[in-house]
C-alpha cells in the first residue's frame, strides 16, 4: 500500500482499509483473511477469491453497493476505479458540468463498476456498453441488485463502433473507458509491456477472460478509434474520455476549456512547494535528435543505477519520466568501485592460493581481514538486491531549448529527498557523455 500517496487526494483508500475492523464486520470477508501471532490481520492479494471478497466488501461497506462477480470475470480494484470517477468529477466542474449528469461508460465489464460508483456516489446517469454477451447479463443483474436501472442502461453492442452508434441522437457529458490492454495472449505476461527488466512482479493475482482484456491492437488501437469516432461527433456533446490500464488517463475536448484546471494526476505526485534541481547540458547546433540523444544516455545511467524509468509524457520539446530507485546506488560510487576492485583482487589472489596450495603466500595473508572482506560484499549485494520497496522517487523532465538540453528533477512527496536528489544529479553530471 505504499502507492497510496498516488491516489487522488478525495481517496477515501488513500489511507489503507482497516482489514480487521473489515473482518469483524464482515463475514463474508473474514472467511479469506489471516490471523498471524500477533494478532495482525492480513489478505492474500495473490489468491483471486480474496481479491474478489475484498472488492465486493469495499463496494458494500463504503458505497453501499451489493455486486456479485463470477471468479472467470475481470475483478476491478475499487481504489483505483474510485480515482477515475473522482478524476472525472474534476473534469465535469472544469466544465461547470452539474445535475443531470450524463455519461458513457465503454466496456463496462460484469461488474458494471464505474456506472455503479457514479450512480450511487453522485446520482449520475449512465449507459454502459458491453461486447460480451455474458458480461452484460451479470451487469445487468448486479444494476437491478442496487435498484439503480432507473439511472443505469446496460447495453449490449457489436464491435462496429464504440460510441458512434450511441451518440447519434443522445447527448452525453462525457464518456469514460478503461479499454482492453492488451493485443494478443503473449502480452498477458507481466513483463510484456515493462520498460525495465527491473520492474517488481505484480503484487496481486490477475484474472479475466481473454475477450475482456485482449482486443485487436490492444489499448492503442481501442484509444485511437475512440478518438477518431469522437473526431466525427465534434460537434454532438463527446466532452472527455478516460482511458485507462496502468493507471494512466486521455482527457480530451474540443471545447475551448483547459483540461489542465481539472486535478492532474502528475502534478499530485509531484513537488509543488519546492522548485526543481536543474542542470543545463549545452548543445552546438541543435536539431531534433538531440533530444532523444540526451535521454537514451541517461536511460543508459538509469539501468547502470538499476532504476526503474517510466515515461510519462512525451512531446517534441518535452519528455518525462517517474524514476524510481530501490536503494541507494548513487552515492560514494567511487568508493563502492574501490572496494569492489579490492575484493576482486583479493578474490583472484585467494583462487590463487587455493588452486597453487602455495603456503608461503597464504602465510602472507592474515585470516581476519579475509572475513572483513566478504562479510563488506555480503552487505553490498543486499543492499541492491531488494526491488520490492521504492526507496526513492523522483519526476526527470528533459527539455529542449534554444541551445541546450536542461534536466529538471522533482521530488515526489512520498519519498521527499533534496540530498538524493542533488547527489542523483552530480551522479549525472559526472558520468554523462554525449555520442
Ligand atoms: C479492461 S475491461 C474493463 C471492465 C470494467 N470497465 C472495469 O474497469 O473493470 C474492458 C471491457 O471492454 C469490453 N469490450 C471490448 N471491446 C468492446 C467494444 N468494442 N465495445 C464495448 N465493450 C468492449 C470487454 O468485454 C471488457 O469487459
Amino acid at each position: 500500500m505504499s502507492m497510496n500517496k498516488f491516489m487522488h487526494p478525495r481517496n477515501i483508500y488513500k489511507s489503507p482499509p482497516d482489514f480487521k475492523q473489515l473482518a469483524v464486520d464482515f463475514p463474508e470477508f473474514r472467511n479469506f483473511v489471516q490471523l498471524d501471532i500477533s494478532g495482525k490481520v492480513s489478505l492474500d492479494f495473490k489468491n483471486v477469491e480474496s481479491l474478489r471478497a475484498l472488492t465486493c466488501t469495499l463496494l458494500k461497506k463504503d458505497f453501499g453497493l451489493d455486486v456479485s462477480i463470477p471468479l472467470t470475470k475481470l475483478i476491478p480494484t475499487i481504489p483505483l476505479r474510485l480515482n477515475y470517477i473522482l478524476w472525472i468529477e474534476d473534469l465535469l466542474e472544469v466544465f461547470g458540468i452539474k445535475d443531470p449528469v450524463r455519461g458513457v461508460d465503454i466496456g463496462t465489464g460484469a461488474s458494471c463498476v464505474y456506472p455503479l460508483l457514479g450512480a450511487k456516489k453522485n446520482g449520475w446517469k449512465f449507459s454502459a456498453t458491453e461486447i460480451d454477451s455474458e458480461s452484460v447479463k451479470i451487469a445487468l443483474e448486479n444494476v437491478k441488485r442496487n435498484s439503480l436501472d432507473n439511472l443505469i442502461d446496460v447495453l449490449e453492442v457489436k464491435d462496429d463502433g464504440l460510441i458512434i452508434n450511441l451518440v447519434q441522437d443522445s447527448e452525453y457529458d462525457f464518456c469514460m473507458c478503461n479499454p482492453p490492454f492488451f493485443s494478443n495472449k503473449e502480452e498477458l505476461h507481466p513483463f510484456f509491456k515493462a520498460r525495465t527488466k527491473n520492474r517488481p512482479h505484480p503484487k496481486n493475482a490477475f484474472v479475466a477472460s481473454d475477450n475482456e482484456v485482449i482486443a485487436s491492437g490492444g489499448e492503442v488501437d481501442f484509444i485511437t478509434k475512440l478518438i477518431n469516432e469522437s473526431k466525427q461527433l465534434k460537434n454532438k456533446e463527446t466532452e472527455f474520455c478516460q482511458g485507462n490500464t496502468t493507471r494512466w488517463g486521455l482527457a480530451w475536448t474540443y471545447e475551448e476549456i483547459n483540461l489542465r484546471k481539472a486535478v492532474d494526476p502528475v502534478k499530485i505526485k509531484s513537488n509543488k512547494s519546492k522548485p526543481p534541481v536543474t542542470h543545463s547540458i549545452p548543445i552546438e547546433n541543435m536539431d531534433e535528435t538531440h533530444l532523444n540523444k540526451v535521454t537514451d544516455e541517461l536511460m543508459k545511467m538509469f539501468k547502470n543505477l538499476k532504476f526503474l524509468c517510466e515515461e510519462v509524457s512525451r512531446n517534441k520539446q518535452n519528455l518525462r519520466y517517474f524514476v524510481s530507485a530501490f536503494s541507494n546506488t548513487w552515492s560514494n560510487q567511487r568508493r563502492k568501485r574501490r572496494e569492489e576492485k579490492r575484493l576482486n583482487n583479493s578474490d583472484s589472489s585467494m583462487e590463487e592460493n587455493q588452486n597453487n596450495n602455495d603456503e608461503e603466500t597464504s602465510q602472507k595473508r592474515p585470516r581476519e581481514p579475509l572475513e572483513g572482506t566478504l562479510m563488506k560484499r555480503l552487505r553490498l549485494s543486499s543492499n541492491e538486491s531488494d526491488m520490492s520497496e521504492v526507496f526513492f522517487k523522483f519526476v526527470l523532465s528533459v527539455k529542449q531549448e534554444k541551445e541546450s538540453v536542461v534536466l529538471e528533477l522533482n521530488c515526489q512527496p512520498e519519498t521527499e529527498n533534496r540530498d538524493h536528489l542533488y547527489q542523483i544529479l552530480q551522479y549525472i553530471k559526472n558520468n554523462f557523455k554525449m555520442q
